[in-house]
């Protein structure tokens, strides 16, 4: 439980008041901790962990692993599509999995933060002046609490169209899916971003019905599109039908069935729907006026991206309410960075790359240019595809599908861009992505010795590919022998 301190006479002040106990708050907040200041938590919800722990990444992707543990869907290659661990796996199986899960996170945040001296306080807090926050806790005690400094981690929350007949039951928002009573033989998702795309293919992977329905002709568009491509070709063979392209014109209610109809003129019947068309900024609540500080139309705050400082200097703000990428991953980092330059340490500027990790089914993951960025950007590029099931890992592990591209320059052999879509893509980024933030050749990969056998190695395998097509290639590149290669890449 969060530990209340409350005063309504005094107003208590702390050198850091950090709003939300998301990945960027709860980073910030233990980064001041250590570097010896006093620190405030406060956070709206019954249990620190913010959206991250309760109603986003942790539960969706506790729920992605359970749905593939129970279905045996990892064995299909080799036992067949009908093959099944669990034979009727209902809501509770994924709901008891996935609330021992959140329990373990929200135990070791708390007893992070009471390792570190963080105070917390439950209660929704709104600036009273650009220093002072009132904190109205859930039974309506008020209390005052002062900052020298101040974060702004209250991250985001679905965007909810009124005309959508949003229900909790059979129709739900991407919050409320992680409290399914029940699962549905078919299924629609409205919006194919992350998160649509993420659940859709959780629960095609139970075999329930799944229609993804997105108003634009493309979607993850900062993907590598051969990766988007092989990823479709998968979802298409799964039976999952894609309704692309057209608006959603209304969803009505049916016989106790969500409907939703396309400006197309096309209807979509199932027993559920999942509505998931992006999500907004809940600055709304904090009373930013009060702050000196206003929010763009979608509740995101404005701030200096090298310090994360809003306009009004004292007060920095963090994570999804800052807008892209909303990751968080990348939220952890910008809450230490805001606390690091609010206390005066010094910190080198962040890498350029971070991976990206979208954990469908099949996963993709992502670090540097795609195909369509070295394009636009002119540079000669050589690419490399492996295929996981050319590896001997990939045989042993029965997998018909998955692939690795690689992207180089042929000027420099410079590794430009990694994307993975299959088994563990969200594992294996991470080797790309050392190697291309410590500016590494294609030379690397095909001098070093891999494990064997490992999914890994197919980025020997594409390393190879991207050679030998250089090799046959124009004049563009000298060949490479493990002696020359680092001086010919220069
Ligand atoms: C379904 C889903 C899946 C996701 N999967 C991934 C993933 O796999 N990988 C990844 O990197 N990212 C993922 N994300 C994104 C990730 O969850 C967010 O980027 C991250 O949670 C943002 O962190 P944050 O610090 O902004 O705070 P949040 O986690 O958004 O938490 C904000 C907190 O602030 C509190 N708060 C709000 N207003 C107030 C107020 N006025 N007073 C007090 N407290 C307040 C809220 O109650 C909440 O607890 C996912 C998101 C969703 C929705
Ligand atoms: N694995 C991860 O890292 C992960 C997972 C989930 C979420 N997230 C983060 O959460 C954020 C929010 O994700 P999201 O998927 O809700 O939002 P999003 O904004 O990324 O995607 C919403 C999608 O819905 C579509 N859409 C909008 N209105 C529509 C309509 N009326 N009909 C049909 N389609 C419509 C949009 O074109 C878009 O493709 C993302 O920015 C993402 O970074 C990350």
């Amino acid at each position: 439980m969060l530990q209340l301190r409350r005063d309504t006479h005094r107003v208590l002040a702390y050198d850091f008041l950090v709003i939300g106990s998301g990945p960027s708050g709860r980073r910030a907040a233990i980064q001041a901790a250590k570097l010896g200041y006093s620190v405030l938590v406060i956070e709206k919800g019954r249990r620190v962990g913010g959206v991250s722990v309760h109603t986003g990444t942790i539960p969706s992707k506790t729920m992605r692993e359970t749905v593939l543990n129970l279905t045996g869907y990892r064995e299909r290659g080799f036992y067949g599509r009908a093959y099944r661990v669990k034979k009727d796996i209902a809501a509770e199986d994924l709901m008891a999995r996935l609330h021992k899960t959140l329990d373990h996170e929200v135990d070791i945040l708390e007893h992070q933060f009471a390792r570190n001296s963080v105070r917390t306080m439950e209660g929704m807090a709104r600036f009273v002046d650009p220093h002072t926050v009132e904190v109205t806790a859930e039974h309506g005690e008020v209390s005052l609490v002062r900052g020298e400094k101040i974060l702004i981690a209250v991250g985001t929350r679905p965007y909810r169209p009124k005309d959508v007949p949003f229900d909790g039951v059979s129709v739900l928002d991407s919050d409320e899916i992680v409290e399914l009573k029940k699962l549905p033989r078919s299924l629609t998702v409205v919006g194919a971003g992350v998160i649509g795309v993420e659940y859709a293919t959780i629960f095609s992977a139970l075999d329930v019905a799944v229609t993804l329905v997105e108003s634009r002709s493309t979607f993850l568009d900062f993907i590598d599109h051969e990766i988007i491509e092989d990823f479709v070709h998968q979802l298409r063979d799964r039976n999952m039908a894609i309704r692309f392209g057209s608006k959603v014109a209304s969803i009505t209610m049916e016989d106790g069935w969500p409907v939703t109809v396309l400006e197309s003129g096309r209807r979509v019947r199932s027993q559920m729907l999942l509505y998931c068309a992006g999500r907004v900024g809940a600055t709304d609540s904090i009373n930013m006026e009060a702050a000196g500080l206003k929010a763009d139309d979608r509740g995101r705050l404005l701030v200096n991206p090298q310090t994360l400082q809003t306009e009004v200097p004292h007060i920095y703000a963090a994570g999804d309410a800052i807008g892209f990428p909303s990751l968080a991953s990348t939220s952890m980092e910008q809450g230490r960075i805001a606390a690091c330059h609010a206390f005066h340490m010094p910190l080198p500027p962040a890498p350029e790359f971070f991976p990206y990790g979208i954990y469908a089914v099949p996963e993709i993951s992502t670090v540097g240019m795609s195909e369509e960025d070295v394009q636009r950007r002119g540079i000669p590029y050589e690419c490399g595809i492996a295929r996981f099931r050319e590896t001997s890992r990939g045989h042993i592990m029965g997998l018909e599908t998955g692939m690795m591209k690689m992207i180089f320059s042929i000027r420099t052999h410079r590794l430009l861009g990694v994307h993975i879509v299959g088994e563990g893509a969200t594992e294996l980024i991470h080797i790309g992505q050392a190697v291309l933030n410590l500016k590494g050749k294609l030379e690397y990969f095909i001098e070093n010795t891999f494990n064997y056998p490992t999914l890994a190695e197919a980025y020997k395998i594409a390393a190879l590919d991207a050679y030998n097509r250089l090799a046959k290639g124009a004049t563009a590149v000298a060949p490479v022998s493990s002696e020359t290669g680092a001086k010919a890449a220069e």
